[in-house]
């Protein structure tokens, strides 16, 4: 069974289509207070020393990572009851990390806080998350054993955190990559998932994935990898991914990957160096370009075992990482549909006539004529609008009675010519201040404003409609993502309307996955060869139908 779900993934159901999420974290909090200040953080508290000696650097550090990451951490990642004169002062300075977080996101309000807490390994201090050498000197209690040493230790840990105001906590688990492989998980009861969790025989992904998963005790909420070569990064994404498919999880968990900056530790000079012949920016862009192809194994596949992925980095990586991060997986969207006209070989005519049959279809299945004689198409002016007349065309075709908002034509001629058709098919245009009462009078909507490119906030002559929509109770089916709504982030502060209905063409975009209203999939043309290069788990289209139902996103 697992391998028919790897290799043919359009045998499975389609109702288990879903959109796993990415989301960007920020990483290497210490390594960016090193480059901005120049301070050394060597000490046992790492970063977490700056909320004692400089609070403000924290703060104007996640500010930095805000403007490309979704989800910040608290500068917690080393912080430890043990190196604070008191349980009290611990507490403290852990209120303090949350209150610096929360501070520079006053401006971000729609992006996450999640608190950091480190692995065991890392709190040994001496280099055991990259050699999977665990120090056997326990510090709490040298009697026992190592299993009860890592719970005590995290027991006392999240003492501190039930301490610091109502949060979410996220915590973070690290799997070494370098064998004899470890995991370092909290559980929040204290309760570890089996004996053999730390057990030397423990040495394989297949050894790690059962024990996590084969217990699925609390149901476990994310699995990381961290602390590894980018790399190795993909290889390991991919074997999680056939290991978990084995398991009938009740609840999907998320991925996390933390890959260091992949530099190389010269332990005689003891210091970090790049590998030869490449230069700082070429190793920022390797980088990203890894992490994104990692992440691309999870978000791409909508049979993916994973609910979704978390990407960033870890040990010396920096904003400027995470800014290339965020426009690697960015560019891999664009270059699907570059790949489709290019080496592909369709026209962008051909592409648009279909997605436009698309959309008529999902109106007429959704809103049948005889129910919902009169819709309005508005369209845009880039090619969502070219789209929109295209579906026009259909609409009227399948018995409709279309009018026609489209306020700023197209240069291209190939659209001025679908524009044109329209004059044969009774379709009645629309002016700008006429917009309201023909919402008005029609039964139904279909939103071709605007698509992938759309940026910033509505401009005339759009705004006003875009307002209207937002008011209207007429049924809305919007085409690839909802207008206005930022391909990647969505309806960001409630701006733009909710429609009752979504067509994503090709494959959904991020800025929809928190759409829980009718979903379809369009766009029935991508070649096998787009399938393999992007790794696109697409669902089975029924028969000749260009549209497949897909079920809400559950995040
Ligand atoms: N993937 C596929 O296979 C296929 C995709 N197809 C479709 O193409 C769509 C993407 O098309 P696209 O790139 O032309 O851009 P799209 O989003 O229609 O419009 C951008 C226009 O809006 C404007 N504009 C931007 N912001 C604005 C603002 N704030 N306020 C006002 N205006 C603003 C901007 O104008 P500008 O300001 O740049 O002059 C520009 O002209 C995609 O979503 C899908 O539906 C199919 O046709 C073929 C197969
Ligand atoms: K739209």
């Amino acid at each position: 069974m697992a391998a028919e779900v790897l290799t043919h993934y359009y045998f499975k159901s389609t109702t288990e289509f879903e959109t796993p999420t990415l989301e960007i974290l920020d990483s290497g909090t210490f390594t960016q207070q090193e480059e901005d200040h120049g301070r050394c953080l060597n000490s046992r508290l790492w970063s977490a020393a700056a909320l004692l000696h400089a609070p403000d650097s924290v703060e104007e550090v996640h500010a930095k990572y805000l403007v490309h990451a979704d989800i910040v951490e608290t500068c917690t990642y080393q912080h430890r009851e043990k190196e604070f004169q008191s349980v009290e002062l611990a507490v403290e300075a852990a209120n303090k990390a949350v209150t610096l977080a929360r501070s520079a996101m006053h401006t971000h309000p729609n992006k996450f806080l999640a608190y950091a807490l480190g692995p065991y390994a890392v709190a040994q201090a001496v280099g055991s998350e990259y050699t999977g050498r665990h120090n056997q000197q326990h510090e709490h209690n040298h009697g026992s054993s190592y299993n009860e040493n890592v719970k005590l230790f995290h027991l006392r840990r999240l003492q501190v955190v039930k301490a610091v105001a109502t949060l979410t906590v996220c915590i973070r688990g690290t799997s070494g990559s370098i064998a004899p492989l470890r995991i370092s998980l909290v559980f929040p009861d204290g309760t570890l998932p089996g004996a053999n969790i730390f057990s030397e025989s423990c040495s394989t992904m297949e050894d790690v994935i059962d024990t996590v998963f084969g217990y699925d005790i609390a149901g476990v909420a994310a699995v990381g990898i961290n602390c590894t070569k980018p790399r190795y990064l993909q290889g390991l994404v991919r074997a999680l991914d056939v290991g978990l498919r084995k398991f009938n999880l009740t609840r999907k968990p998320k991925l996390t990957i933390q890959p260091d900056g992949g530099l190389s530790y010269n332990a005689q000079t003891r210091g970090w160096e790049l590998p030869s012949s490449t230069d700082d920016s070429e190793q920022v862009e390797k980088w990203a370009r890894l992490v994104a192809d990692a992440a691309a194994v999870v978000i791409n596949d909508t049979t993916s075992p994973f609910s979704g992925i978390v990407a960033g980095g870890c040990f010396k990586i920096v904003v400027h990482h995470i800014e290339r991060l965020r426009n690697a997986c960015s560019a891999r969207a664009q270059n699907l549909d570059q790949d489709l006209m290019g080496e592909g070989g369709y026209t962008l005519e051909q592409l648009m006539e279909l997605a436009g049959l698309a959309c008529a279809q999902t109106v007429q299945r959704l809103y049948p004529s005889h129910t919902h004689k009169q819709v309005l198409v508005a369209a845009g002016p880039g090619n969502q609008g070219g789209d929109g007349l295209v579906a026009a065309r259909h609409l009227s075709l399948f018995g409709y009675k279309a009018l026609l908002f489209y306020p700023k034509p197209s240069k291209n001629q190939f659209v001025q010519q679908l524009d044109k058709q329209l004059d044969h098919f009774s379709v009645q245009r629309i002016q700008a201040e006429d917009f309201e009462g023909a919402l008005h009078q029609s039964t139904v909507v279909l939103d071709a404003i605007f698509g992938f490119s759309f940026k910033g906030d509505p401009r005339p002559p759009f705004d006003g409609p875009i307002a209207a929509l937002k008011d209207s109770d007429r049924p809305i089916v919007s085409v690839d993502i909802p207008s206005a709504w930022d391909v990647e982030k969505g309806n960001v502060n409630g701006k733009s309307f909710t429609p009752a209905a979504l067509l994503s063409l090709t494959a959904p975009k991020l800025g929809t996955r928190s759409f829980t209203g009718t979903h379809y999939l369009g766009g029935r043309f991508v070649p096998q060869y787009v399938v393999d290069k992007y790794d696109l788990q697409l669902p089975v289209y029924p028969g000749a139908d260009q549209i497949v139902e897909i079920p809400p996103t559950s995040f």
